[in-house]
């Protein structure tokens, strides 16, 4: 597995501000959104393209277009869903599907409440949206179910990470064959004993939607 963090000042400052427990949801999405964007400039590094002819009003070239079949854009709610507009503003024309997983509280074990993507994902590239990589356990459960139904390639969003996370995903694929990476804006210090990432920014679900109480 690879893992690409992104070094660059205005994700840091909009993480800044993300982080921030003062920042409510309304700016928290708007933080989200744009992040996404600039994280999906990265992480579409790697986005297959196909070369086409275009006439230019001075001569002919050679331009490229996004190849067939479409990127999959994998949201996992509920959380991944306040990243969702921000990478199709990127990649219009992908195809999203959706997965609903939700970690227990006191476990930490993710579970499947709902699966909507198509079965066949034969020479697909999947994007995974995720703003939180914890335990790793949520994300290693939707990549094996990417990669089972036949995705290429398995790309995952994610706008923070714990080194915990990171190191059972890279364990997890160490003998995959196809591609899997992980694109982040930061992997911070550790988890904390609720699973949490520390310094983290909460929880990432509750302040996109205001739930925090
Ligand atoms: O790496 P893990 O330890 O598996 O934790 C990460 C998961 O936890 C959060 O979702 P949560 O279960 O809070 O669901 P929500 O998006 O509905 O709030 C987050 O959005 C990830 O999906
Ligand atoms: O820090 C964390 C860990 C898991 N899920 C979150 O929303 N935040
Ligand atoms: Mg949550």
């Amino acid at each position: 597995m690879r893992i690409h963090v992104v070094d660059h000042p205005l994700v840091a400052h909009k993480l800044s501000t993300l982080r921030d427990r003062r920042t409510d949801s309304p700016t928290f999405r708007r933080l989200a959104d744009e992040l996404v964007t600039l994280l999906a400039y990265e992480a579409t590094r790697g986005v297959r393209v196909d070369p086409v002819a275009i006439s230019t009003p001075v001569s002919e070239t050679t331009g490229v277009k996004l190849s067939y079949p479409r990127p999959l854009v994998v949201p996992i709610l509920r959380a991944g869903l306040g990243m969702l507009d921000g990478m199709v503003r990127l990649l219009p024309t992908a195809e999203v599907g959706f997965l609903g997983m939700i970690r227990n509280e006191d476990t930490l074990e993710p579970s499947t409440y709902a699966t909507r993507m198509p079965d066949d994902l034969g020479g697909r590239q999947a994007y995974v949206l995720d703003p939180m990589l914890a335990t790793g356990g949520t994300l290693i459960a939707a990549t094996k179910l990417l990669l089972e139904r036949g995705a290429l390639d398995v790309t995952a969003i994610c706008l923070l990470a714990a080194p915990e996370g990171v190191e059972v995903m890279q364990e997890a694929f160490a003998d995959t064959e196809a591609n899997v990476t992980v694109v982040t804006a930061s992997i911070d210090e550790r988890l904390n004993e609720h699973g949490y990432i520390v310094p983290g920014l909460g929880d990432a679900g509750d302040r996109l939607y205001g739930t925090a109480g």
